[in-house]
């Protein structure tokens, strides 16, 4: 069944300025199943006066309260966890028990987030002449703007408006245009749970308008993005210009590093799990597969079947493992790269085409696709695919398996297999990647730790832990000189 939805700003829906709408297509069956505003500057104008007006009370709510009401987030969350992940699955198809996590990750940034509300620490130190003390604490920025991309379309915005919330700021929040419908049962979700109006804004519709106003809004403290790199790297440019905070979270070309003594049968479900879960559309989804010479034919012995026993189809069907890909484009593009993975000389072992059988034909399915024989320097094993699409290298020593990981314009999550201790102290130290997991595969990030990426993946910033609150928060140091006269700090005291 189709609805109509509106942009929720300043607590109120509204209709687009424009009155343009879009549309919601499930990829699984090509459904229509919503039409959403296609909004403008006009619309980011009024959600970002909103915040604004909302600031300067959310702000001076004691950060104890903002955590109570967090609180309730994760609650509400929790009880309609099974809706929002249908919800979720039938817009970007992924399968049911993947689309579970991705609620069950807001709910634990809820709750973390919630007990933040009693810590947000900042710290005291001595100072250096008497009668005089110094701390420092951190400030909300102001009005947030939240971009997020469409393959975790609830953890993803809630690890940027909780810690965001925590700290007293407001949002604005433009979800991408394949999956409004989970971002705005998120808002309905915290409105339900007691956040005052105007506190957190959603504006549906285009990157290239309501992106780009967002951007260039002077009202705008902080753009907190996740996308592509390409996409992030013009957000950098743009909000350059007026010297605006940027947190990006961008693109992957993750690896998986199986040495010649690793667990096999432990490194295949690893080696599934990571490239075909979520139909390898994660940030962290493992594209390169680096195998040492002496077990690369037995590997890609235990694995070939394995991926061939994968089962596709719709998310909603609980046997299914491997959902659709999001939308018509995004499958050609990964065809695309099939070719080029063809034509550059890498062997295809297995998959390489669509997936038309039977009700798959509705739907945008891939197969789960393994090269061989691929070289570091291909396209395949440079570029993010983003899709069920695995090249497996083959190296001679440990100290090639690190230097094909680290060469890469990205630098997000990485894996090593391996019983060595040694090689795993080594590979802690000299892998340079934002997350590595150790005889695990490359996805599984916790909320409480930092996560991001190194090189293009991110600019430095962190989301989720303590470190995510650094992204929206601005450290205020306080002197306070109880001495009664005039005293110098480095004069004084020689
Ligand atoms: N590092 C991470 O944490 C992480 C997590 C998930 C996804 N990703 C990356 O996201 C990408 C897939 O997501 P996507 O296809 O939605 O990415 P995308 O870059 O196409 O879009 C992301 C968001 O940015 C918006 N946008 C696009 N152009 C814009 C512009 N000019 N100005 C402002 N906003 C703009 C889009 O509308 C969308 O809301 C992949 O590259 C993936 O690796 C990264």
């Amino acid at each position: 069944m189709s609805t109509t939805f509106q942009n929720i700003i300043g607590g109120k829906r509204q209709d687009a300025h424009s009155g343009k709408t879009f549309q919601n297509i499930n990829p699984a069956t090509g459904e229509l199943l919503g039409t959403f505003p296609l909004s403008d500057e006009t619309d980011v104008e009024a959600a970002v006066s909103a915040a604004r007006t909302a600031f300067e009370h959310w702000r001076l709510v004691p950060a104890p309260k903002r955590g109570e009401i967090l609180f309730r987030v994760g609650e509400l969350l929790s009880r309609y966890k099974e809706d929002l992940a249908r919800i979720m699955t039938r817009e970007m198809g992924k399968v049911l028990k993947e689309t579970r996590g991705d609620v069950q990750e807001g709910i634990d940034m809820a709750y973390y987030m919630a007990g933040e509300g009693r810590r947000l620490f900042g710290y005291t130190v001595p100072v250096e002449l008497p009668n005089k003390s110094g701390m420092a604490l951190r400030d909300p920025v102001g009005v947030v703007a939240c971009i997020t991309p469409w393959n975790f379309p609830v953890a993803i915005p809630t690890w940027k408006m909780f810690p965001a919330l925590i700290a007293g700021n407001t949002i604005v929040l433009k979800p991408a245009s394949d999956t409004p419908q989970s971002a705005f049962r998120l808002v309905e979700i915290l409105h339900e749970a007691g956040i005052p109006e105007g506190v957190v804004n959603i504006v549906f519709g285009s990157g290239q308008t309501v992106g780009e106003a967002l951007i260039h809004h002077p009202d705008v403290s902080i753009i907190s993005f996740t996308g592509s790199t390409e996409s992030g790297r013009h957000v950098a440019v743009e909000a350059a210009k007026s010297l605006k905070r940027v947190s990006l979270e961008m693109g992957g070309k993750n690896a998986i590093i199986v040495m010649d003594d690793a667990d096999l049968e432990l490194a295949v479900e690893g080696i599934l799990w990571s490239a075909y879960g979520t139909t390898g559309q994660r940030c962290t989804a493992c594209s390169r597969l680096i195998i040492h010479q002496d077990v690369y034919e037995k590997l890609l012995t235990l694995l070939i079947p394995r991926i061939e026993k994968l089962r596709l189809g719709n998310g909603l069907d609980e046997a299914s493992d491997v959902g659709p890909v999001i939308n018509k484009r995004q499958l050609e593009s990964i065809h695309e790269y099939v070719k080029i993975g063809q034509s550059e000389g890498a062997s295809l072992v297995i998959g390489g085409k669509p997936a038309t059988e039977g009700e798959l034909s509705k739907g945008f399915f891939y197969q789960p696709t393994l090269f061989k024989d691929v070289k570091p320097d291909m396209r395949i094993a440079k570029e993010e695919i983003f899709g069920p699409v695995l090249s497996a290298i083959k190296v001679a020593s440990f100290e090639e398996a690190i230097a094909v990981n680290n060469d890469t314009k990205y630098g997000l999550s990485s894996a090593i297999y391996t019983q060595n201790v040694n090689r795993v102290q080594q590979a802690v130290r000299d892998i340079t990647t934002g997350i590595l997991y150790v005889n695990s595969g490359t996805t599984g990030a916790e909320i409480q730790f930092p996560f991001g990426g190194t090189r293009g993946t991110g600019n430095g910033h962190r989301e989720a832990g303590i470190a995510g609150l650094d992204v929206f928060t601005e450290w205020k140091v306080v002197y306070t000189d109880y001495s009664g006269k005039l005293q110098k700090a480095q004069i004084d005291n020689q």
